[in-house]
């Protein structure tokens, strides 16, 4: 749909694109019974284990980003079954990240750009993502996303057992009063600069009752009043100054969380700033973390790694060309086999 030209508006708009509302995509995809289970018992164990009535451990893995279903759901297999196995100690989520929050420009994600072409094919990228979404919850293994765009939590997030604000978007008011909606656990990332005072400034402000504008079922704009998200936590992930995963770091958070009046539930982030974005580092994070916990460092609830099936990363080929299956194309990611060990490490530490 061409937009009409005005003098005062739209002039840096090309079109306007209709899309399904999400009535019709829930209509066409819906939350079957299993995956219903699936997100409702997730988010009660995550919920028990953030607030301490529950002392087992909340990992959170997965690729940076999906880009091929048939990959997705292949890892997807495999951390169900080992979820199963792990039960009694930990609580494993599964990371699908369809919306890549950029330092400047890039390959925005599955659910923006699904064809990796710059055709913005949102449409077909909402499809897929709820389709994908609804058989990782039918294998028994809850989701976890980074809230991103404000429409598409009402496409999706029936599907969603754990939510977050990532690093760029922690301080947004449109971000944090969008959390104070969400249905599931959000964890608040520290800031890009390092700040962890943004991410529980922002627990603060998605607890409180807001209102804002959104689009109802039938894609009817509308106000939406919320009562807030009692289940906010912060996420360490590195910033600027360095890593933020060390006891001291830990402590002082806990301190921050305290103050605020919130219930000091921490969890940490071994990819990004806190392995100085070298995938291989993820593990030094992971155990020394674990070793934390160990030691009786009670307000560290969970870890979340970067994994896919295959170590790395690759660059996105020109069209038509093939990808290596299983490796990631935004950060680097630890592979299937090391994921494991580390998972099985967890394992023992809790024992
Ligand atoms: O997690 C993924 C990336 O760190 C995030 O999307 C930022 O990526 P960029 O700095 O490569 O744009
Ligand atoms: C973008 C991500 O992280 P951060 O917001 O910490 O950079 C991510 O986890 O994919």
């Amino acid at each position: 749909m061409t937009t009409p030209g005005t003098p005062t508006e739209n002039l840096h708009v090309t079109t306007f694109e209709p899309v399904i509302t999400p009535r019709e995509l829930k209509t066409a995809l819906p939350l079957t019974a299993r995956a219903e289970r699936t997100v409702l018992a997730a988010r009660d164990a995550i919920r028990a284990i953030l607030h301490g009535h529950d002392d087992r451990l909340l990992l959170i893995l997965g690729p940076c980003s999906i880009h091929d279903e048939h990959a997705a759901l292949d890892y997807a297999h495999r951390l169900a079954h080992l979820r199963e196995r792990t039960r009694d100690r930990l609580e494993l989520v599964m990371r699908v990240y369809v919306e890549k929050p950029r330092t400047t420009v890039g390959w925005r994600g599955f659910l923006t750009d699904p064809h990796m072409n710059g055709a913005y094919d949102l449409s077909t990228g909402l499809h897929r993502t709820r389709a994908l979404m609804g058989r990782i919850n039918e294998l028994g293994l809850p989701v976890a996303t980074e809230l991103l765009d404000p429409f598409v939590p009402q496409y999706l997030f029936d599907l969603l057992a754990w939510g977050c604000l990532g690093a760029r978007t922690v301080e947004s008011q449109t971000h944090r009063v969008m959390a104070s909606a969400v249905s599931a656990p959000m964890g608040f990332k520290n800031g890009t600069g390092g700040s962890v005072k943004l991410a529980v400034d922002a627990i603060t402000a998605a607890k409180h009752p807001h209102a804002f504008f959104t689009i109802t079922e039938d894609a009817r704009a509308c106000i939406v009043h919320t009562s807030g998200n009692p289940d906010g936590h912060v996420i360490l992930r590195g910033g600027t100054p360095g890593p933020n995963f060390d006891a001291h770091s830990v402590a002082d958070t806990e301190a921050l969380l305290r103050a605020a009046g919130h219930h000091p539930a921490i969890l940490v982030d071994c990819s990004h700033a806190n392995s100085r974005s070298d995938h291989t580092r993820q593990a030094h994070v992971w155990r020394d973390v674990l070793q934390q916990r160990a030691r009786g460092t009670t307000s560290l609830k969970g870890l979340m790694l970067e994994s896919h099936l295959h170590p790395g990363k690759q660059p996105l080929t020109p069209a038509g060309q093939p990808l290596q299956y299983g490796v990631s194309v935004t950060d680097a990611c630890l592979g299937w086999t090391d994921t494991e060990a580390l998972v099985w490490d967890a394992y023992e530490t809790l024992q």
